[in-house]
């Protein structure tokens, strides 16, 4: 627990019982769970399973049907959904990206694509963005409305490994430096950052919640996932003596730059008592679950294109 976190004793958002019913349903019931200054969440769970929805109902793009949903009186959301709804048949540069949906100044714009390493990029086509530039990209659009709690929607898809951990690094970063609470929904059942305060595993309903190790370890993350999933709940850590550029190449501390990491690169994956290693070099040290594109329905405002997902 950070310290951030215990002196900020009300939550930015808390929801208790709350469920969403559509088209004579309930998508999800009974979802409780809170998001303090500071405190990293991270949202599991199969296909369909309501992440996106508890993540929707928590900032109230989505409207509870039961329950509660608190949210701090002022509360101001950074949220990077899962597909954005914009025409990617037109051209569209970085810098207008940043301006879409918020007037920014240029200075605004410069400062926050300087705070997620794309500062080059702002005259760039969108378009022609890499899988991780756009998420980035995306988390400065997020961040230049200085949230007080930022929501990712699944914010490594369309990135390679390499890019992943950079990006993780970015998100873990951008906790630490502005305290902000932030509710990460995951696309890969087998990875959360070590960073997480709070895994809460969803199934239509809270399955498990707990810290990355005590839920790997829970019969009901078992039983949803297997116990072989449970072997393979790897929470990504490491510690790391180069930095992934944004661009996917890997900086040594020499200077000298390669387009991988090295194998005997100062990586440290804990996977908390599994003790299998992880080949990060070939990206085959865990599955990507990473099928979204196809769901018959949607969230009501983010409904649109995928990019390079
Ligand atoms: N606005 C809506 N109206 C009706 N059904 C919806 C709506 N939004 C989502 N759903 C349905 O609710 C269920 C949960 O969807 P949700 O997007 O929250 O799942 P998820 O866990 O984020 O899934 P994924 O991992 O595939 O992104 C799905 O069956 C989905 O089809």
């Amino acid at each position: 627990m950070n310290a951030m976190k215990s002196r900020e004793a009300v939550p930015l958002v808390s929801l208790s019982g709350a469920g969403i019913y559509r088209n004579g349903r309930w998508l999800v019931r009974g979802v409780d769970f809170s998001v303090r200054a500071g405190e990293i969440v991270t949202l599991i769970g199969p296909n369909g399973s309501g992440k996106s929805t508890s993540a929707k109902m928590a900032i109230g793009v989505m409207k509870a049907d039961e329950g509660r949903v608190e949210r701090k009186p002022g509360l101001r959301v950074g949220y990077v959904p899962q597909r954005l709804a914009v025409d990617w048949t037109m051209p569209l540069s970085v810098r207008r990206l940043m301006t879409l949906t918020a007037p920014l100044s240029a200075a605004e714009v410069d400062a926050a694509l300087q705070a997620v390493g794309i500062a080059h990029l702002a005259g760039a086509e969108v378009q022609h963005l890499s899988g991780g530039e756009f998420q980035r990209a995306l988390l400065a659009r997020a961040m230049a409305r200085k949230p007080d709690i930022l929501v990712l929607d699944e914010p490594v898809q369309g990135v390679d490994f390499s890019g992943e951990i950079a990006l993780y690094d970015l998100i873990t970063s951008i906790r630490n430096s502005t305290g902000c609470g932030i509710l990460l929904i995951s696309h890969d059942l087998h990875v959360v950052m070590a960073e997480t305060d709070t895994v809460i595993c969803l199934n239509g309903h809270v399955c498990c919640r707990g810290t990355p190790a005590a839920v790997s370890q829970s019969p009901e993350y078992m039983r949803l996932f297997g116990a072989k999933a449970a072997q393979t709940l790897a929470v990504y850590s490491h510690d790391h003596d180069h930095t992934h550029l944004p661009d996917g190449r890997v900086q040594h501390a020499d200077g000298s730059v390669t387009d991988h990491c090295h194998p005997d690169d100062g990586h440290h994956h804990d996977d908390h008592g599994h003790a299998h290693h992880h080949d990060h070099q070939h990206g085959q040290w865990h599955e990507h679950h990473n099928h979204h594109d196809e769901r018959a329905a949607g969230s009501e405002k983010d409904r649109g294109h995928g990019h390079a997902g």
